[in-house]
């Protein structure tokens, strides 16, 4: 397996507030790794970071060279008075060809949607659109930030079953934040917690067996952040040290295969 994206000790300022702080991470190929965290934890900055689209502000991420990345951000504001085509903003910012387009419709599900205005799609057929956008540079890394926000369960579901899909035709690697944890629990190799930095880590099954996940599995949105609310300070950055899994566990957990504290390698 080879390293995709690594980033170390990795700090992000915006404006003042240092967002991020000392994060270590890797994804290497054909791996699977969800990141979860309270809201304003830091999650989509470290995505953006990781991309390029944030600046280190301490720090440093490695992309391979010429890595092909598909990204899905969590939100794109189309303007409803834009007339623009599902197929013209396919070929947005780079043109691509009708089979192309086809292809990549097809296989997100929604074949038949080229001709319509993007404002007029459902957020279901939109996250699709966006989807098959993503798998036109046929990326070697998925990037997916919350990708299923606004989706009903089916659709939620849905769009979970085609990301599997596709990386496993294409052995794609998948980097996600979600909050959609029972979803995180069955497909990711590696989940890591953020909370301005890296809590914790380790595998699904390590997590799924601690007691608060049990607890609160199958509760929705609410019980998936309401595990990650629990706290223990860390000492350092104490406006940052909100963070999961009592060092009890974390010390279990570590035991069992989970990292903690910063440590994003397995
Ligand atoms: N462009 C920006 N300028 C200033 N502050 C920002 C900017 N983007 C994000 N922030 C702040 O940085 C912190 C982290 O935001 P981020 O969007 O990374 O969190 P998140 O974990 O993805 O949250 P959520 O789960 O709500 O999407 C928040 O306090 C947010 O208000």
């Amino acid at each position: 397996m080879s390293e995709l994206i690594t980033a170390q000790g990795l700090s992000v300022r915006h404006g003042e507030v240092e967002v991020l702080h000392g994060v270590d991470f890797t994804i290497s190929s054909g791996e699977i790794v969800t990141v979860v965290g309270p809201n304003g934890s830091g999650k989509s900055t470290l995505i953006r970071a990781l991309i390029g689209l944030e600046r280190a502000a301490r720090g440093k991420v490695n992309r391979q060279a010429g890595l092909r990345i598909g990204y899905v951000p969590q939100k794109l504001h189309v303007d409803a008075s834009l007339p623009l085509t599902v197929r013209r903003f396919l070929s947005l910012p780079k043109r691509v060809s009708n089979a192309r387009a086809e292809a990549a419709l097809e296989r997100t599900g929604v074949p038949h949607l080229g001709g319509r205005q993007i404002s007029r799609l459902s957020g279901g057929q939109f996250q699709r659109v966006l989807l098959a956008r993503a798998l036109l540079s046929e990326p070697q890394i998925l990037i997916l930030d919350e990708p299923t926000q606004g989706l009903d369960q089916p659709g939620t579901a849905g769009f979970y079953k085609l990301i599997e899909e596709v990386r496993q035709e294409t052995g794609c690697a998948v980097l996600m934040v979600s909050h959609d944890l029972h979803v995180v629990m069955s497909t990711s190799d590696r989940v890591i917690c953020l909370n301005g930095h890296v809590c914790c880590q380790g595998t699904p099954k390590v997590v799924a067996e601690a007691p608060e996940y049990r607890a609160l599995f199958g509760m929705g949105t609410q019980g998936a952040f309401a595990l990650y609310q629990h706290s223990h300070d860390h000492g350092e950055h104490a406006d940052h040290a909100t963070c999961s899994h009592d060092h009890d566990h974390a010390d279990d957990a570590a035991k069992d295969g989970t990292q903690t504290h910063g440590q994003a390698h397995v």
